[in-house]
């Protein structure tokens, strides 16, 4: 089963090709990060609880405020639900404050999000399918790209472009709160760069600075490219053999490792 990981930065098409990719005629399972995030720190849960410890004392609106839909104890009593935009003042930005914060962040939901993840892929495997898609917005920086048979950047060339989006999609913000989320990212076209770098047929790049249409077009072209490389014999041996598709996995993780090691020596020599 191919793993392809699917990124970008923030405003920049990530969910939009992943809505492509799960809609007939591509129909592929799509494991979605940021949805499991948010799962993982509903009320009750372990992450729920860590950020309330960490973030509680600092943050006076960390939870939604009690109102007569919201109870004092949240609708199951197990909490108020995160006040996300107000966690995101908190951890987005490029002052040393808020690098610590979301690196406290991370700490506290990547590692639920990746063991989440792990067993939705192993479901996709057993149920036989030829690929599954990993939607994850920060695949480089969390190193998840050692597991993925393609990485697939969805990228704009021009920064005005992705403002422009971010703005007109979460209205809310601030052109300074937008900035910060932008900043709290790495660039597009370097994690762009990073995917290329691994070669023809392991990295892809999507580029979205046109029309929905023209995205739709290179999404159809990217999948019948993986298709022709992943959907013969060898993917049915695979699928009848485990113990060959487990040593051929890991492989893979050794290969992926050994090009993101060059390419991070590359980047440290510029
Ligand atoms: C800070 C939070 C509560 C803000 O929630 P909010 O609903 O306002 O934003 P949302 O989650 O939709 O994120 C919007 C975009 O911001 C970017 N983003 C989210 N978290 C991070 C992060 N830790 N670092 C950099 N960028 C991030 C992503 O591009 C994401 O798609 C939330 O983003 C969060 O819990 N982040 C930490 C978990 C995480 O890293 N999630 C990303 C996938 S694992
Ligand atoms: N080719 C396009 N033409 C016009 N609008 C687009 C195009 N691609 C995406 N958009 C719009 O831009 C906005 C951002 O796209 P999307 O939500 O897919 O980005 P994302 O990378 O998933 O963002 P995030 O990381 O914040 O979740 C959305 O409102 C989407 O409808």
């Amino acid at each position: 089963m191919l793993i392809i990981g699917l990124t970008g930065s923030i405003a920049t098409g990530k969910s939009t090709v992943s809505s492509i990719l799960r809609s007939p005629p591509h129909s592929l399972p799509v494991v979605d990060a940021d949805v499991i995030a948010r799962e993982v720190v509903e009320p009750g849960t372990r992450g729920y609880r860590a950020i309330v410890k960490h973030f509680g004392p600092t943050t006076p609106d960390l939870l939604v405020p009690p109102s007569e839909d919201m109870p004092e104890q949240g609708p199951a009593g197990k909490g108020r639900p995160l006040n996300r935009p107000a966690l995101g003042r908190r951890v987005f930005g490029d002052s040393e404050e808020r690098k610590r914060d979301r690196a406290v962040l991370n700490g506290i939901v990547h590692p639920a999000v990746r063991w989440a993840m792990f067993r939705r892929v192993v479901g996709c495997y057993l149920h036989g399918h030829w690929a599954v898609v990993l939607d994850i917005p920060l695949l480089f920086e969390s190193k998840l790209d050692r597991f993925c048979g393609v990485t697939a950047v969805v990228a704009v060339r021009d920064p005005a472009v992705q403002m422009r989006r971010l703005r007109e999609r979460d209205a809310h913000l601030s052109a300074q709160e937008a900035e910060d989320r932008v900043r709290s990212q790495a660039d597009v076209r370097v994690k762009a760069a990073q995917s290329e770098a691994r070669g023809e047929g392991r990295g892809i790049v999507l580029w979205n600075d046109g029309t929905r249409e023209e995205l739709e077009g290179e999404v159809a072209r990217a999948v019948e490219g993986m298709r022709r490389g992943n959907d013969g014999l060898w993917s049915w041996v695979l699928l009848a053999c485990p113990p060959l598709a487990v040593a051929v996995a890991a492989w893979r993780i050794w290969e992926n490792g050994r090009l993101r090691k060059e390419w991070e020596r590359r980047q440290s020599k510029l």
